[in-house]
């Protein structure tokens, strides 16, 4: 029976470290040559071997760096289509929005929407100010909480979610504005029970168990919350903002999509830019653009709890190369390798989007030996690849910024290196989510030094696995360096 190399875990389905390796090295794929009768097969310890069907659906974990390059980028063209998911089915909305729907709805509205974040200058300076807006109030509500143990993936998701508000709506709304707690708060709720969501993904019966055993009822609700949230502030937007094009003040992205919608109407053009792709996007995006960065930002601070020569190396780069006078800017990365390493250490250690998102097969694919049907869902194992030994070294499952620099210092870049996944579907914010590492995680160790609560009993190093691995709550002191 062949398989396929690298360590494997099914999203959602173990959240032990340990537990999810075990079953990574014993995953395997049964997939008999020419044949739609679709089945995995998982062996837990050899004594415990179980079967697991996915209805009459074959699934195929992709493990490995190479196997991403060949399914995901050589055969990109045909393995990019999504399967069905419940989040969009939970509140009606079929295959809309540009996570999850396929073909060309997919393509104009993937198209649409990076062109639009190109417009606000994702990657550059305009874009870098609002995010530095949003840093600067988030940096003063860590400087309030005056040393006292706090919840920092609370202060951060709301930050995050903010730097969305500024391109949809065109402004940051207050931390405080009801609405807008509501909305983040619903987004956290449908992050944490996105584990069931999977589960559903695969096995749509799980939704009526009861007790909301897979949180079906949760997902739908809060989904719900969102959308209409959504709906409401896009239609103020609409009633207040006459024109603009993105870059002007007042400019957002819903009067980009509406001036893009119409221009394809005048034309004659059929399009899929319409109110409900509009409304699933801005979802999507925020859906998107907060667990991922914020639990990142998290797991920088965790990893640095356990690691404290780390934080003395990044104080003394920050110190040495910008200094506590002035705030930090975009262009500052080039002065800061360091702070870089330690960055892309923690995407790979993190690997916030273990199982990256569901794709399925256009057409039957071969690979090597195997052939895959049209319509196999395929998972995408990123974790595989971030912690593979193979290409990482024996420390694989360490924190180690220095396997990012060469011996003088300088920013390595590694062809493996794959968070936001590669492909014709890679993260379609991947710009924007590393200028806001950068923005986010220097200005805080510019500002504080980050202290574990009881020196003795540091936060666990664990994951809570969802679409994305969060950290297990935990509290920290942010100690302000300027005001010691
Ligand atoms: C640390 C930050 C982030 C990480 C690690 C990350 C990772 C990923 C991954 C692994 C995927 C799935 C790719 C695939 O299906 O093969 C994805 C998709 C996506 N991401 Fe991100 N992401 C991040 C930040 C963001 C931000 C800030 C935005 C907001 C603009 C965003 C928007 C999206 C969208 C819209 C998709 C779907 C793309 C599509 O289906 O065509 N992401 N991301």
């Amino acid at each position: 029976m062949p398989q396929l190399s690298g360590s494997a875990k099914i999203q959602g389905l173990w959240s032990s470290t340990k537990l999810r390796h075990a079953a990574a090295r014993n995953l395997y794929y049964l997939v008999h040559r020419r044949s739609h009768l679709a089945r995995m097969l998982l062996f837990l310890p050899p004594t415990q071997k179980k079967r697991i069907y996915f209805g009459s659906t074959l699934v195929v974990v992709v493990s490995g760096f190479r196997s991403f390059k060949e399914v995901f980028v050589h055969k990109g063209a045909v393995t990019s289509d999504r399967p069905r998911m419940f989040m969009n089915e939970a509140i009606g909305m079929g295959e809309t929005g540009v996570v999850f729907a396929s073909g060309s709805i997919w393509k104009e509205l993937r198209s649409a929407t990076l062109q639009i974040l190109k417009e606000f200058g994702m990657g550059t300076n305009w874009l870098a100010e609002r995010v530095q807006d949003e840093v600067a109030c988030y940096m003063d509500k860590l400087v309030k909480t005056r040393g006292e143990p706090i919840n920092l993936q609370h202060f951060t998701r709301v930050s995050v979610s903010n730097v969305i508000s500024s391109i949809i709506v065109g402004k940051r709304f207050s931390h405080e504005d009801p609405r807008y707690k509501e909305t983040v708060e619903s987004l956290m709720r449908v992050a944490e029970s996105s584990r069931g969501a999977t589960a559903i993904n695969f096995l749509p019966f799980l939704k009526y168990i009861p007790g909301d055993l897979f949180k079906a009822k949760q997902i739908q609700f809060n989904m719900t919350v969102i959308k209409d949230l959504l709906v409401q502030i896009v239609s103020e937007t609409e009633s207040t903002t006459a024109s603009g094009s993105a870059k002007d003040k007042g400019g957002n992205f819903i009067f980009s999509y509406r001036r893009k919608e119409s221009e394809k109407k005048l034309a004659g053009k059929r399009t899929c830019l319409d109110d409900d792709n509009m409304i699933k996007t801005i979802v999507d995006l925020y859906a998107a653009g907060t667990e991922t960065v914020s639990s990142t930002i998290v797991w920088c601070v965790l990893f640095i709890l356990h690691s404290p020569d780390v934080q003395s190396k990044i104080h003394d780069e920050l110190d040495f190369k910008v200094g506590q006078g002035r705030p930090l800017t975009i262009e500052d990365q080039a002065r800061l390798p360091y702070l870089g390493a330690v960055i892309k250490e923690t995407q790979r250690l993190a690997s916030t989007v273990p199982f990256s998102l569901l794709h399925k097969t256009r057409e039957e694919i071969t690979l090597g030996k195997f052939v895959i049907p049209e319509g196999t869902i395929l998972i995408p194992n990123l974790d595989s690849v971030l912690h593979d030994p193979e290409i990482w070294g024996s420390d694989a499952e360490k924190f180690n910024p220095e396997r990012f620099l060469d011996k003088d210092g300088a920013l390595i870049h590694r062809e493996e290196f794959i968070p936001f996944s590669i492909g014709p579907r890679v993260c379609l914010g991947e710009a924007l989510g590393k200028m806001e590492l950068f923005l986010f995680l220097s200005s805080m160790f510019q500002r504080f030094q980050f202290v574990p609560t009881d020196p003795l009993k540091l936060p666990m190093l664990k994951p809570v696995i969802g679409i994305t691995s969060v950290p297990t709550s935990f509290e920290v002191l942010c100690v302000d360096r300027f005001n010691k």
